[in-house]
């Protein structure tokens, strides 16, 4: 079997419930409160400057130069094009760009990001994939059933721009590029080495459960 359907297997029920999170649902009917998404829209920019270094160390483990250049796209994307939506929201929402760079994460944000940049700095190119990429496929799985499941969801004024990106052939080719990079990575590992694989893929879906009840909730700190 490979491992990516491995991995898929464990988070199922996770991301099952990701996929029924009222944000979630809230984001393809449609009705989600404006308030929630700038909340959601601010904390998930400073994550992204964060996740962007993920991809910047993933091309200094990468061990063929086709792989750093991959990374290297995937860095540039996510400064240039998905945080450039978060921009495009903030424009609309009369928030600075110094004002999005300062936001300042909630506890929750704070340990997803700490962690993720803990596994890529001191771990495996294999750990640092399979710790990143529940936000990469997960995102993508989640617009796709927004899509199918509510048909008028990409051409909502507000929301729909978010559909579309995380749903786009291009965003999806890139977790692809990276779950068939991991299939090829752990070809042949020992079962050792795929449980720590298997852990960091379990804690990163949990965390991107955890964000969207934290952005739901408006979980700050609480002191
Ligand atoms: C929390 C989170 N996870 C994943 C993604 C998709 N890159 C995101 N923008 N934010």
């Amino acid at each position: 079997m490979k491992f990516s359907l491995r991995l898929h297997e464990k988070v199922k029920e996770i991301w099952e419930k990701t996929h029924q999170h009222p944000f979630v649902i809230g984001l393809g009917k449609g009705d989600l409160p404006v308030e929630s998404f700038i909340r959601y829209m601010k904390q998930d920019y400073v994550f992204l400057i964060d996740y962007s270094k993920l991809f910047a160390l993933g091309s200094v483990k990468a061990r063929e130069l086709d792989t750093m250049a991959v990374f290297a796209k995937l860095l540039h994307e996510t400064l240039h094009g998905e945080m450039e939506l978060h921009r495009g929201y903030a424009t609309k929402f009369g928030i600075t760009r110094q004002q999005l760079e300062e936001t300042k994460p909630y506890p929750i944000n704070l340990a997803y990001t700490r962690y993720m940049l803990n596994v890529a700095q001191n771990g495996t190119l294999e750990e640092l994939i399979s710790a990143l990429l529940p936000c990469m496929w997960s995102y993508w799985e989640i617009s796709k059933m927004l899509a199918n499941k509510y048909p008028t969801a990409s051409e909502h004024p507000l929301y729909g721009d978010w559909i579309k990106t995380y749903s786009s052939n291009e965003f999806g080719s890139l977790a692809i590029w990276l779950i068939e990079l991991l299939n090829h990575l752990t070809e042949g590992k020992p079962e050792r080495e795929l449980a720590i694989l298997e852990e960091h893929f379990l804690t990163t879906s949990r965390f991107e459960y955890m964000f969207w009840d934290m952005v739901y909730e408006g979980e700050d700190w609480p002191v």
